[in-house]
């Protein structure tokens, strides 16, 4: 595997309202690899994603991709190799599924091919079937699914040799626990095609599973980043998320699997207590 960081963060500083929503977070992505991003809420995960995918401008620090810093990307070859799914995407238009897919192929304008991608990026999103549905009338896990079609289109064309960066923000957080696994295959078959991803997780069990590489962000800072068997450590997790929490190796797949220490609220023990 190529060890060279495509895509890399150095002291990222982000400033918004009087505050510091990202306070020298750094990180390295290397081609071919699955890197999670988690952390509580508010910790400025979709703020390093925004300004990773080049929508919005640190107050200091840079990114680069492939090398160049993201100002020195022309912005029409930056969208034919990166594709960024947001957290939330709204669609006022009565644009069909098929329509919204179709979207990730404008950077690239190849009609004798298009049909083709998006046909095939619906397929391994697993909405093909929902092709001419108004998007406005799919459910929350099904758009989420067209949205990651979109992305697949557009970044159909890279792989060994022509990096591609996915940057997808909580691609699973609507998704049901057999699509959740689905798309995280398809991400590890992305990352051995040669791809760049970041992704964005709250579940640390799939992050701990899938991941290559876990990066933590707490308070707009990098609070540990390794391999999962480096980051997934109750310590760790009680610090970020204050939590307990047990870490123990999954059997099967010899991950670290964390088990939350349920049941030491109020409610649950008053419930004990009931029953
Ligand atoms: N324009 C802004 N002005 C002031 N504060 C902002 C602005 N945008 C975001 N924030 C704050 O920055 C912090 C980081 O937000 P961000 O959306 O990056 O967090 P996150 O880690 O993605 O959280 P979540 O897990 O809830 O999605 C939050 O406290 C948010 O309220």
């Amino acid at each position: 595997m190529n060890t060279q960081a495509l895509a890399k963060v150095s002291n990222l500083v982000v400033e918004r309202g009087g505050r510091r929503l990202l306070d020298q977070a750094g990180l390295e992505i290397r081609p071919g690899s699955v890197h999670v991003l988690v952390g509580p809420n508010g910790a400025g995960k979709s703020t390093l994603l925004s300004v990773m995918a080049g929508d919005l401008r640190p107050s200091s620090g840079e990114v680069t991709w492939c090398g160049q810093t993201l100002d020195q990307w022309c912005p029409h070859a930056l969208a034919r190799c990166r594709a960024v799914l947001p957290q939330d995407t709204v669609v006022t238009f009565p644009l069909t599924a098929w329509e919204v897919a179709e979207m990730g192929r404008l950077p690239h304008r190849t009609p004798e091919r298009d049909a083709r991608i998006v046909r095939e990026a619906l397929d391994r999103a697993g909405v093909w079937h929902l092709s001419g549905r108004d998007y406005r009338s799919l459910s929350g896990g099904e758009r989420q699914r067209v949205q990651m079609a979109r992305v697949l289109a557009q970044v159909h064309d890279t792989g060994p040799d022509q990096p591609g960066l996915l940057l997808l923000d909580e691609p699973t957080s609507a998704l049901d626990v057999r699509h959740q696994l689905r798309l995280m295959e398809l991400l590890r078959v992305d990352a051995a095609r040669g791809r760049t991803i970041l992704v964005v997780l709250h579940d640390l069990n799939l992050a701990a599973a899938y991941a290559d590489h876990i990066t933590v962000l707490k308070d707009g800072k990098v609070v540990a980043s390794g391999t999962p068997a480096q980051v997934m450590r109750a310590e760790t997790i009680t610090h970020a998320w204050g939590v307990e929490c047990l870490v123990e190796r999954d059997s099967l797949t010899g991950c670290p699997w964390v088990r939350m220490r349920y049941g030491l609220g109020r409610a649950t023990a008053h419930r004990e207590h009931a029953a």
